[in-house]
């Protein structure tokens, strides 16, 4: 049951991507509800609160411009980015087809970095931005959907120029995975707890009956 009491979750959110496909434009847009046009290089890490699904949860959103490095073995900041988050968003823009592919990277790479060994669902959403530019679309919804059903990720096409509720619907859905995934890994632990008890309960009864 979600509740007024349930503790404040907290989760790292990287958001990845190439160029100039809105990564920036995306995340202000979450933040202030506003699209300001241009953003500039700035790295930084926003702290923001949300309520989703009557849980309080604070987000903390790392947006790095690209860098050509990024995907090399040798860039420790990537890497490092990769082990700090909970879950990723992986941007591309749908009139742009190379931004596409590396979303394809993407996923191979924060896989082989992360041990997602025994997660169902990946904290992934895929998103295809910039919707707004239809007439000039190389990306079909089509491949966005595919790729992102292929690694069993979410996948939303929005318009951070234009649409503030269906980026909104982007980080709510990256929410309730990163929450999945969470209570996905206590699983086992849980799984364990009750065999062990289970076999407390029998080795007593052994014991009892000598
Ligand atoms: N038409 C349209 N333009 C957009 C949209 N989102 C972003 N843009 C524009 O695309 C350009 C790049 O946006 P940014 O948010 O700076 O892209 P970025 O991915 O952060 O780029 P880097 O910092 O270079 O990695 C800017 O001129 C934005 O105004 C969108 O949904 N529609």
């Amino acid at each position: 049951m979600t509740g007024l009491n349930s503790p404040r979750m907290e989760a790292n959110i990287v958001v990845l991507g190439t160029d100039n496909v809105g990564k920036s434009a995306l995340t202000v847009r979450f933040l202030t509800r506003r699209f300001i046009g241009e953003y500039g290089d700035i790295e930084s890490i926003y702290s923001h609160n949300i309520s989703v699904d009557g849980r309080e949860q604070t987000l903390n959103i790392w947006d790095s411009p690209y860098s050509q490095q990024d995907l090399s073995s040798e860039s420790i900041t990537y890497e490092k980015r990769v082990q700090w988050a909970d879950g990723f968003v992986l941007v591309y823009s749908i009139c742009d087809r190379a931004s596409f592919n590396n979303v394809g990277k993407l996923l191979q790479s924060i896989k082989a970095t992360k041990d997602y060994a025994g997660l169902e669902k990946l904290p992934v959403v895929i998103v295809g931005n910039k919707r707004d530019l239809h007439h000039r679309r190389t990306v079909l919804s089509e491949d966005g959907r595919l790729l992102a059903l292929s690694a069993d990720c979410q996948f939303y096409e929005v318009s951070a120029a234009e649409n503030y509720h269906s980026v909104l619907m982007v980080f709510h859905g990256l929410v309730n995975r990163i929450r999945e995934s969470r209570s996905a890994v206590k699983k086992p632990a849980g799984i364990k707890g009750i065999v062990k008890s289970m076999s407390a309960v029998f080795a007593r009864r052994r014991t009892d009956s000598l």
